[in-house]
């Protein structure tokens, strides 16, 4: 039998999806999966592309079916199963063949994995995948970690089977070992305020204006023609739009408000705070999930404390309003944008990957879960000033922020007056105003500092004296 180019192990949604992908793109590809029944299910379900597929029901099977040098991608649960199969994998491959890991790895794990794998004659990638389970299957976002000559080597499979933006592939080679999953997990963080921040503005429609699903349906829907239009935009416009068929009530509000997670956002906020670069709109976004969390308690929150502020919002131009929530959210992204992209900038240094900034906006423009028109805009900006410290003093988003900030203080103000949460805007909102201040008041946490720990501080007049004359210091309080 003709050998297979590629194979893949792992036929959840994703791996199955992206199988689907790859033969339809004319690459003839060797599959397995754990369980052998979900093996026979994709290749009925295959159809027409069953001709590229080689089904096979063991690992040496499967190995034996690839032409090597062999490209093997795993699709598997994140974590401890692919360490697992990485050192089953061992046992079965040869010098040359490279192990490709999509999923949603830590990049601390991708580094170990890397490094282990250095003596052993394969070679291993680490590949971020993004679009759910519609991008694997048509186009996902491919963030690249690995050697430069390793990535050659399957480069055009995987633009093969990418996203294109104006005809641009979205998969690019980002730096060695750990840095196609780190730029994934930060994709993911940004995700996580994105969402957070659309969920923010609804709960402001739903509760402050007291609009019906299908309305705040109506205004995304609307929203997703203007600068906002995003795939995030798009899906909160459908789904806020659909009925459930049960009840025919608005599907969103049978829903329970417990948001999950599977650990990207946190490690973004994570690394984030282990490299001091502040990423408050990914934090806050990440924080309002675990509070989401906490339902049962929430609800007995309520009955003891009640709720806060006025409740309402009465806008004096409800027209006025809705308009001001739109730019509201236009800044509150360019925030969480912009941190991303600085605790990427960090990153690379931390990690010596020179990431390509205008690169990573370039792919991320179609394709994954944060796909949007702006991402075009950020490319650009990063390509006008590639040194840029961030990105929010590019000519372009500074002259965006000064156009936005306005609203977003308006929207913040309205929201915290009628009690509505807003973490992840009025952390942005809160980003901004900090960011751009010359002088803070970090002055007076240097003096309380060297008051209770004499830590010394530095003086505006370059005297040389780090220490406050404070003496026993309480005495007249
Ligand atoms: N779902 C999504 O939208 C996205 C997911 N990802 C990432 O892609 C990866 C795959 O995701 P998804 O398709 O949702 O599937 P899951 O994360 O649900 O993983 C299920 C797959 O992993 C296999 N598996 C689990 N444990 C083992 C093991 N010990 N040894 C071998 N195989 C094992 C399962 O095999 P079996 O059938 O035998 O149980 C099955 O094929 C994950 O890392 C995920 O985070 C990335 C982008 C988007
Ligand atoms: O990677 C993805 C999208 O880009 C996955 O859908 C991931 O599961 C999203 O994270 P979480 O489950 O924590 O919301």
């Amino acid at each position: 039998m003709e050998k297979a180019e590629i194979g893949l192990i792992g036929l959840a949604v994703m791996g199955s999806n992206l199988a689907l992908n790859i033969a339809e793109k004319g690459n003839r590809i060797a599959v397995f999966n754990r369980t052998p029944e979900k093996t026979d299910t994709f290749v009925v379900e295959a159809g027409a592309l069953r001709e590229h597929i080689v089904p096979t029901k063991s690992l040496e099977e499967f190995v034996a079916a690839i032409r090597p040098p062999r490209p093997v991608i795993i699709m598997v649960k994140a974590g401890e199963p692919v360490d697992e199969l990485i050192a089953t994998l061992r046992n079965h491959l040869s010098a040359g063949d490279i192990i490709i890991d999509a999923g949603n790895a830590n990049f601390r794990d991708t580094i170990r994995r890397f490094e282990g794998l250095k003596d052993s004659g394969l070679t291993f990638i680490g590949m971020g995948v993004s679009g759910g389970e519609e991008g694997a299957r048509h186009g996902p976002s491919i963030m690249v970690g690995g050697t430069e000559a390793s990535y050659k080597r399957v480069e055009k499979v995987l633009t093969s089977i990418s996203a294109k933006f104006k005809g641009e592939d979205c998969c690019a080679w980002l730096g060695e070992n750990g840095a196609g999953h780190f730029v994934k997990t930060i994709h993911n963080g940004i995700e996580y305020a994105d969402m957070q921040m659309i969920a923010e503005i609804y709960g402001i429609l739903r509760d402050g204006l007291g609009l019906s699903a299908k309305e705040c349906s109506d205004i995304f829907g609307k929203w997703n023609k203007s600068r906002l239009e995003s795939y995030l935009i798009e899906i909160s416009a459908a789904v806020l739009k659909a009925s459930d068929p049960i009840t025919g009530k608005p599907m969103v509000d049978l829903i329970v408000d417990r948001a999950g997670q599977k650990g990207t956002g946190k490690w973004s906020a994570i690394e984030a705070q282990n490299m001091g670069v502040p990423a408050t709109a990914i934090e806050a976004a990440v924080a309002a999930r675990s509070l989401s969390s906490f339902k049962i308690q929430r609800e007995a929150a309520e009955k003891i404390l009640g709720l806060p502020g006025e409740g309402a919002i009465k806008p004096a131009s409800r027209d006025a309003f809705i308009a001001d929530l739109e730019m509201a959210l236009l800044a509150g992204k360019i925030g969480a944008y912009a941190q991303g992209f600085a605790v990427m900038a960090e990153a690379s240094k931390e990690f010596g990957w020179s990431l390509p900034m205008p690169d990573i906006a370039k792919i991320w423009r179609a394709g994954c879960i944060i796909r949007s028109q702006f991402l075009d805009d950020i490319t650009s900006a990063f390509r006008a000033m590639p040194d840029a410290s961030n990105l929010i003093i590019t000519p372009a988003f500074s002259a965006m922020v000064k156009e936005t900030d306005g609203a977003l203080r308006r929207v913040v103000a309205a929201a915290v007056t009628a009690g509505l949460p807003v973490p992840a805007l009025a952390s942005a909102l809160g980003y901004f105003d900090s960011y751009r201040r010359g002088r803070g008041t970090a002055n007076l946490i240097q003096a309380q500092r060297d008051f209770f720990g004499a830590h010394g501080f530095d003086r505006i007049d370059g005297v040389d004296k780090h220490h406050g004359p404070w003496g026993s210091g309480l005495a007249d309080f």
